[in-house]
């Protein structure tokens, strides 16, 4: 694991912008895999703010983003969909027909899942894929749990995430409880897998999973296993470490 030591927030920001236009550059038609989330949105604004100055260009870029809540529309403003519109795709020249995030309003969840892995099977593969880190050592909607699931399921959200996510909803009652996520497999299948992580609320859980064992309590521990991960975090979420 390669790990990056930004001075704060922005520093962090820039830092993972800097390896997704690297990506984009060398690859003008690669597959990103995408998160949301506060972590991210830094990094976002950093892109977009390299492509008004000419810097960029994501006409040929397929994304695939990580996980949607269960029951919220495209419109919903809570829904993962929307973030990505709001934070990135609407202010770069993408193509927003290739652009995936999992259909939260299919009930069905087999269906939803299966359609979502045929997206990214098609796709050739992601070839950079950004992540957030839960408080509970979570990636995508892939909670703690007794093992590590493969490939896109439907998850309950635990407590601590649902407890971290009502900031962004009118109230507790509102957040969703079940969400379509990438499985684990999915992600590690990722050629490349780039983390941004910040803040001391995080402090545990990134010292969980670069130097604890590897265990689906910590689902982000796998990531130990792959073989192309960069880590950015900053001097507040690696607090608790000698780093
Ligand atoms: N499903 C998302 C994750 O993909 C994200 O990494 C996590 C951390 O969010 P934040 O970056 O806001 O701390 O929150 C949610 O649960």
């Amino acid at each position: 694991m390669n790990i990056c030591k930004a001075k704060n927030y922005q520093d962090m920001s820039r830092k993972a912008a800097n390896i997704i236009s690297a990506q984009v550059i060398m690859k003008p038609h690669c597959v990103l895999g995408l998160a949301t989330g506060s972590s991210p949105i830094g990094t976002y604004k950093q892109l977009i703010e390299w492509y008004n100055k000419g810097d960029l260009d994501f006409a040929r870029v397929m994304s695939i983003n990580l996980d949607e809540y269960k029951g919220l529309s495209p419109e919903n403003p809570q829904s993962y969909r929307y973030f990505m519109n709001t934070n990135l795709f609407d202010h770069i020249n993408i193509d927003k027909a290739r652009t995936f995030v999992p259909n939260g309003l299919e009930p069905d969840p087999e269906k939803a899942c299966a359609e979502y892995e045929e997206i990214i099977r098609k796709s050739g593969g992601i070839d950079l894929q950004l992540l957030g880190l839960g408080r509970n050592g979570h990636i995508g909607f892939n909670e703690p749990a007794d093992a590590f699931a493969r490939e896109t399921h439907c998850v309950n959200l635990t407590e601590s995430t649902i407890d971290a996510n009502k900031r962004f909803f009118e109230s507790e009652d509102d957040v969703p409880r079940q969400a379509y996520t990438m499985g684990i497999g999915s992600i590690m299948k990722a050629r490349k897998i780039l983390v941004v992580v910040s803040g001391e609320d995080k402090a545990d859980a990134l010292k969980a999973t670069i130097c604890g064992p590897i265990t689906p309590q910590v689902p982000a521990s796998i990531l130990q296993l792959h073989n192309d991960v960069t880590i950015v975090a900053d001097e507040a979420a690696l607090s608790k470490m000698d780093i």
